[in-house]
């Protein structure tokens, strides 16, 4: 007798959806694990970061980012939420999640009212943090979620119940998301990583560490690119050092005292924490030349946001 035969490999894109700290970061690492294959993309359609790439036997699961959605109020506003449109009726699955530990709110139904007019992409509701409630809680919130799908005519695919911080149900949910994926060979080679991607990613580290703490004053006001990225010459090859320039775009010059703090206290800050993920993420010592410039209107003025990659 011939064994049987195996299944075809499937490759494809989801992205995670939610309010702020639904957890969704958490989730992408916990199921990339120890293999991130950090890489940003420009192949096929999407423009979106790749946050990361689960690499099984049986498929490949691009997991990419998309911004917030958000009331548009600006030019960047309104494109930011058709990347975000796009990016959902592109990708081949949505997790839409929502914290176990918190009632569904205003924020969930936002979205999920916006969710539910992307028809064609399958939607799994992933209740996150479970490890912080117990199992009679756990049951309303599943409850509620059905619930909030039915209402708002969103067929979930799945409601599955994970908690990225002990581990648990996180491989059922890759085991759900892969069959979900076309059949394809995979879209990205193991552990790729390129320059002008990792440029992206390393601007995104920055604006993060830029937004964190002031994200209420400074909504989208933020944005950041990383001019060069150059070995620095004549080191030691055991001690290399990276030279980052970025540049720190603001809106108006009164944001400027927000982002660089008292004496430049906070612009320190900014930079040594981001130093530290950059480190991490490229694997080597970084110098990095941070300044902050003030690009007028840069949310309304389209020919400035072309630059600035959106
Ligand atoms: N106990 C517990 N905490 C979690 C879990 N997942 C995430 N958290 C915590 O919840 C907070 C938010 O998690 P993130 O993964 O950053 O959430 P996010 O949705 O990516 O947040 P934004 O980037 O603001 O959109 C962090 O403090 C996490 O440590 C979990 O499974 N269990």
């Amino acid at each position: 007798m011939s064994a049987p035969p195996s299944p075809p490999h499937r490759a494809g894109f989801a992205c995670f959806v939610g309010r702020p700290n639904a957890g969704k970061s958490t989730l992408t690492n916990a199921l990339v694990g120890t293999k991130v294959a950090i890489t940003s993309n420009r192949p096929q359609t999407t423009r979106h970061t790749v946050r990361g790439i689960v690499h099984r036997e049986d498929a490949q699961l691009v997991l990419v980012d998309t911004p917030g959605l958000h009331k548009p109020r600006t030019l960047l506003g309104e494109r930011l939420n058709d990347v975000v449109r796009s990016t959902w009726a592109e990708v081949d699955v949505i997790g839409f999640c929502l914290p176990a530990d918190q009632r569904t709110g205003p924020g969930d139904r936002y979205i999920a009212a916006e969710l539910a007019k992307v028809k064609r992409t399958p939607k799994i509701a992933v209740v996150t943090k479970t490890d912080l409630v117990d199992s009679e809680a756990l049951a309303e919130q599943l409850i509620a979620v059905d619930r909030l799908g039915r209402e708002l005519g969103i067929e979930w695919a799945e409601i599955v119940p994970v908690s990225a911080v002990d581990g648990s149900q996180v491989a059922l949910l890759a085991d759900l998301l892969a069959p979900m994926l076309p059949e394809s060979p995979p879209l990205y080679p193991d552990g790729d990583l390129t320059d002008e991607p990792e440029q992206v990613m390393v601007a995104e580290l920055i604006r993060e560490a830029a937004l964190e703490g002031v994200r209420d004053e400074l909504p989208h006001s933020i944005a950041v690119v990383v001019e060069e990225m150059l070995p620095r010459e004549g080191r030691p090859a055991d001690r290399p050092l990276l030279d980052v320039h970025a540049n720190l775009y603001i809106e108006r010059p009164s944001q400027k005292g927000i982002v660089i703090g008292p004496g430049g206290k906070r612009l320190k800050e900014v930079g040594s924490r981001s130093r530290t993920h950059i480190e991490a993420l490229l694997g080597t010592p970084v110098f990095l030349d941070l300044h902050v410039k003030v690009a007028k209107d840069w949310q309304r003025d389209p020919k400035q946001l072309r630059r600035l990659g959106f």
